[in-house]
């Protein structure tokens, strides 16, 4: 763990005011960096989780230590909103060996998996709470994939959501790279959104969004910028930048970066807010872009002061200067002593912005955040929070255009970035712990499907409403399919913002990978006045909106045996309450409640919990896949009750089931595919 360039470059830079604090920062470089984990998803069910963590599994890792070996239990981040932000020093084998922690590391694996939780590190999720997202907002995301700012930034965006109102606002997340957007659908997928609409394009030159009425490019309130970077500031995860780290990283990647924030800079909203973030100590990719980037809009963009916000947040400001070392390490004081040198190929991105600029003492670089491991046991992090104060004037709009003519710049192939893209949040292979994103091979990306509204007055559309009265407060316009014609119809749920720029032709030049919440899909099933059936992802969202016909009330037994169960269960064998409400419904969808005073005793449920049942012949059948299952059991009943497979099982199955075996079955013991 050492690199001689490494530490003379960043000597030079003169980070801190004593060698006593280098010698500190530079060996926690060589400590290997805590676990950072993000409960996710709505406020109620968050809390609950963390309840959970704190009333059973800190005493359980309290014991564990009493009977293996020493290990502390996870603790909140300090500075993250109400302690939904935990990091934690199990080493990562002791977690999956250690029989004392087993039953831990099962709901880390279980709730990763169906996304109740999110591996990210503790820094990387400073830029989205600077990013200050309030519902109605648009926003988009530049650099998006694997997607854990993302979900921050939607969850924000749902915060305040009331019963009954669809958030009117959008979330674009784009990646360049098409193969890291499919994951970031994956990950998107338990977002529970309709305002997320996922592109591929590079960055640079982001197309205009056209908005109608009147037809005009929309121009963004919120945009974060996480450009690609060296990285360097995840050296205590990614070992092997001690081996390749070079001067010239840097230096080669500045342009880039540049071109993205300015591209973002016309993107954004007089009013709005922009952050840039890189996990990156280097001030050429940090303080020399923002430098760049506030010269190049003429006082359009301003640093915002952000002291106050995140107050439990350790930080240092950022550079007022900086050095630019030649390839060979010895200090280049201008941009000409490039040229002295005779441009040769490491140093042909050298640009005159990764200097300090003449004004930079003007520029108020200081606002900018700089996060050091030694501050707080964390990775390396540059946030950096710019307001729009003025429209660009046209000149530097043009100048940042490029080709110049363009507010709409036509169509560029997208660069696919490296696969090895560092971020701070790359899962490590096959660690499913640890992995917030599937695996690249089962992120495939999507057939290249249309995205078709669904005619208002469509008739399945007035099925589903009838079937599960729904309040017409739902928009039946904002409905969309991707497969017109097959047996499997599904409607996606967008909202109106997506609506109105997916109905815009030109709008096509945006690459839209994915798009919409799955509601409703269409089982091949006779009998019934309506074969649709509701997502399991869809009902927090649909729940305000549906009415009594097909809700049934569960005791907590009667949810026990659904989620225990693998197969269709006759009615009979529930409680006499549920025989008499599903006894005489009809074949089809319903929804099953389980209000807390139903609960079994010690639960830590806020509010009700709702699920897709499906109503069989004579049957009842959970409509949920077997991860989902088990994160239920254990989150009503406690991490006790999960049974364990032999070998601590619980690996992947499709989100949902299918419902092709549930609709072919009659009787109870068909099982379920
Ligand atoms: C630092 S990572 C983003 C991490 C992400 N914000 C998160 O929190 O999960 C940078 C991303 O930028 C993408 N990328 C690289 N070049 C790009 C470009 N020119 N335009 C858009 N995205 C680009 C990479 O594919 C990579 O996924």
């Amino acid at each position: 763990m050492s690199n001689a360039d490494f530490e003379k470059f960043y000597r030079a830079q003169n980070l801190f005011s004593d060698e006593a604090e280098w010698q500190i920062f530079f060996e926690t470089l060589r400590v290997i960096l805590p676990t950072a984990f993000r409960i996710t998803g709505n406020r109620s069910h968050a809390i609950e989780l963390r309840t959970q963590i704190e009333r059973y599994f800190i005493p359980y890792i309290q014991a564990a230590d009493l009977e293996g070996p020493h290990v502390d239990p996870p603790a909140p981040l300090p500075w993250y909103p109400d302690q939904l932000g935990w990091q934690m020093t199990i080493p990562r084998i002791a977690l999956k060996k250690s029989p004392h922690l087993r039953k831990f590391h099962t709901f880390l694996v279980t709730e990763t998996e169906v996304g109740n939780i999110s591996r990210q590190e503790a820094v990387s999720m400073i830029p989205p709470l600077l990013l200050d997202v309030k519902a109605g907002h648009m926003v988009i995301d530049m650099c998006a994939a694997p997607g854990s700012k993302t979900a921050q930034i939607v969850e924000a965006m749902h915060a305040e959501e009331k019963d009954l109102e669809l958030s009117p606002g959008l979330v674009i997340a784009n990646d360049a790279n098409l193969k890291r957007a499919c994951m970031l659908v994956h990950q998107m997928k338990r977002l529970h959104s309709p305002c997320l609409l996922v592109t591929h394009q590079d960055a640079e030159q982001f197309s205009n969004v056209l908005y109608p009425s009147p037809p005009e490019a929309l121009r963004f309130d919120r945009i974060l910028c996480d450009v690609p970077c060296s990285g360097d500031g995840t050296i205590r995860k990614n070992l092997l930048i001690w081996k390749d780290w070079k001067i010239a990283d840097g230096m080669g990647i500045h342009g880039m970066q540049l071109k993205i924030a300015q591209r973002a800079a016309i993107l954004l909203k007089v009013g709005g807010r922009m952050v840039y973030s890189t996990c990156s100590f280097n001030p050429l990719e940090n303080e020399a872009v923002v430098a760049a980037l506030l010269n190049s809009t003429d006082g359009a963009l301003r640093l915002v002061d952000v002291s106050d916000r995140l107050p439990a947040l350790v930080r240092r400001p950022g550079l007022t200067t900086w050095k630019v070392l030649r390839k060979d390490g010895e200090p280049a004081e201008r941009f000409s002593d490039f040229a002295e040198e005779g441009i040769n190929r490491a140093h042909s991105k050298c640009l005159p912005t990764l200097f300090p600029p003449a004004n930079v003492a003007d520029l108020h670089l200081d606002r900018c955040l700089r996060i050091y491991p030694h501050l707080q046991n964390t990775g390396g992090f540059f946030v950096a929070v710019l307001e729009k104060v003025k429209p660009l004037s046209k000149q530097d709009a043009l100048y940042m255009e490029t080709p110049a003519k363009a507010e709409d710049p036509p169509i560029k192939k997208p660069k696919l970035a490296p696969a090895e893209e560092t971020t701070p949040d790359s899962p490590p292979l096959n660690d499913t712990v640890d992995s917030e994103v599937p695996a690249e091979s089962d992120a495939k990306p999507l057939k290249d499907e249309p995205f078709l509204f669904v005619d208002p007055t469509d008739p399945d559309l007035e099925s589903i409403w009838k079937f599960f009265e729904i309040s017409e407060k739902l928009p039946r316009d904002q409905f969309l399919v991707r497969s017109e014609g097959s047996k499997q119809r599904t409607l996606y749920l967008v909202s109106s913002a997506i609506k109105s720029i997916m109905a815009i032709t030109r709008n096509e030049r945006l690459r839209v990978v994915n798009t919409g919440i799955r509601c409703f899909s269409r089982n091949d099933v006779e009998n019934t006045p309506c074969t649709y059936r509701i997502h399991y992802e869809a009902l927090p969202l649909l729940t305000p909106f549906l009415g009594d016909a097909r809700k049934v009330r569960l005791t907590h037994p009667d949810l026990r045996m659904l989620l225990d169960s693998p197969n269709h269960l006759s009615v009979t064998r529930f409680s006499p309450a549920l025989q008499e409400r599903a006894g005489p419904m009809v074949l089809g969808c319903c929804i099953g409640y389980l209000y807390p005073e139903d609960a079994p005793e010690g639960h830590t449920m806020t509010g009700p919990m709702v699920f897709p049942i499906w109503r069989g012949v004579s049957s009842l059948y959970m409509l949920l896949g077997k991860q989902d299952k088990h994160s239920l059991v254990a989150r009503v009943y406690g991490p006790d009750s999960v049974i364990e497979t032999p070998k601590g099982e619980t690996t992947s199955t499709p989100v949902d089931a299918t419902p092709t075996a549930e609709v072919a079955e009659v009787t109870e013991d068909t099982p379920a595919v």
